[in-house]
């Protein structure tokens, strides 16, 4: 073994783990998110060829990041797991082939949805009363913000649904009321977010919760746990089921059947991206029929019936790109 090689591989591995510990526990990166997912990949290409090198603190072992001790914890009844990326369309494709290869069916379809890019949350519901919010956490343990949770206008307070239930989404901020919330911060002479997430990230994980109401927070929920328990079959039944209880939902997603539909959702949403009132950095395919999903199961980090396609960085000079009309 090459001694350097090792080394590299440390000197990589515990930068990653810095950039982890900024990004989701103090909501304040000091790298783009693709800079991060360059070394992370750069991370995972040197242990698969030298996995007798992978501990349990390597970030392909952990989804998420460490959680503020301020809140009162909250285990996870089911791990708020995380999802595998690709890079590419071609990468994208042998990503559903090889899912399709998994259940031995060739004609699988993928639900696709937008990519939110905000921070992960779970709900749970008791009596049709919202009884607990919490953040993802390290994906086992996570933060216990039910009286934040509680100042999320688009958060029912209530569902018309008797049976215990746990949902889960994105909470975000929209793009004008991260620009509002950082011209505020320039006026008050405090420092600024870098960038939508890590706004929501502070919003919601404030002990205050008078301050998390004041940043007007949003959510997209698109999570059932237990989904078969509500009759439902599939992911693109849930996210209507999911609307019609009343959450906020994002009504993009797309069943597909075949790759050429792919390719045109991400074009179409690659253009449309700069124009959403909210930043997405991908789009995420789901399995979607669920008894086809429970056929694919988990492994210790992520579904193997989910995977996310990012999209490039959006880099400044794009914003000003004028459009050729050809
Ligand atoms: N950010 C999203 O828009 C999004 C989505 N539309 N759908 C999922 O599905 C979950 C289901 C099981 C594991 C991933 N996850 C999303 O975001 C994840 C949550 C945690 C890390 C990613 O942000």
């Amino acid at each position: 073994m090459n001694n350097s090689d090792y080394e590299n591989y440390i000197k990589l591995k515990d930068q990653l783990n810095i950039y982890r510990r900024q990004y989701y526990t103090e909501d304040a990166p000091t790298v783009q998110d693709f800079e991060y997912d360059r070394l992370y990949q750069e991370l995972l290409k040197v242990e698969s060829a030298h996995p007798e090198w992978v501990t349990n603190d390597s970030p392909s072992q952990n989804v998420g990041g460490a959680i503020n001790s301020a809140f009162p914890k909250f285990r996870h009844e089911i791990p708020m797991l995380s999802m595998d990326d690709v890079f590419s369309l071609e990468e994208s494709q042998a990503s559903a082939e090889r899912i399709k290869k998994f259940v031995n069916q060739t004609d699988v379809e993928f639900n696709l949805e937008l990519k939110i890019d905000g921070l992960a949350l779970s709900l749970i519901y008791e009596n049709g009363r919202l009884v607990k919010g919490s953040t993802r956490g390290d994906g086992f343990v996570g933060e216990d913000i039910t009286p934040n949770i509680f100042q999320i206008d688009d958060v029912p307070k209530t569902i018309p649904l008797k049976e215990r239930i746990e949902v889960r989404g994105e909470c975000y901020l929209g793009k004008d009321s991260f620009a509002e919330l950082n011209n505020k911060r320039l006026e008050d002479g405090k420092s600024t977010f870098a960038n939508p997430r890590n706004a929501a990230a502070g919003s919601l994980r404030q002990l205050d919760s008078s301050i998390t109401k004041s940043r007007h927070l949003q959510t997209f929920i698109y999570f059932v746990i237990e989904p078969e328990n509500y009759g439902l079959k599939t992911q693109s039944e849930a996210l209507k089921q999911l609307q019609e209880w009343g959450f906020a939902t994002n009504n993009q997603n797309r069943v597909v059947n075949d790759f050429k539909e792919v390719q045109n959702y991400i074009d179409e949403y690659q253009e449309k991206r700069l124009d959403l009132p909210y930043n997405i950095d991908g789009i995420v395919f789901k399995v979607n029929d669920f008894k086809l999903q429970s056929l694919l199961g988990n492994t210790v980090k992520v579904p193997r019936w989910e995977f996310a396609y990012k999209f490039p960085p959006i880099e400044a000079h794009t914003h000003l790109r004028t459009i050729e009309w050809t």
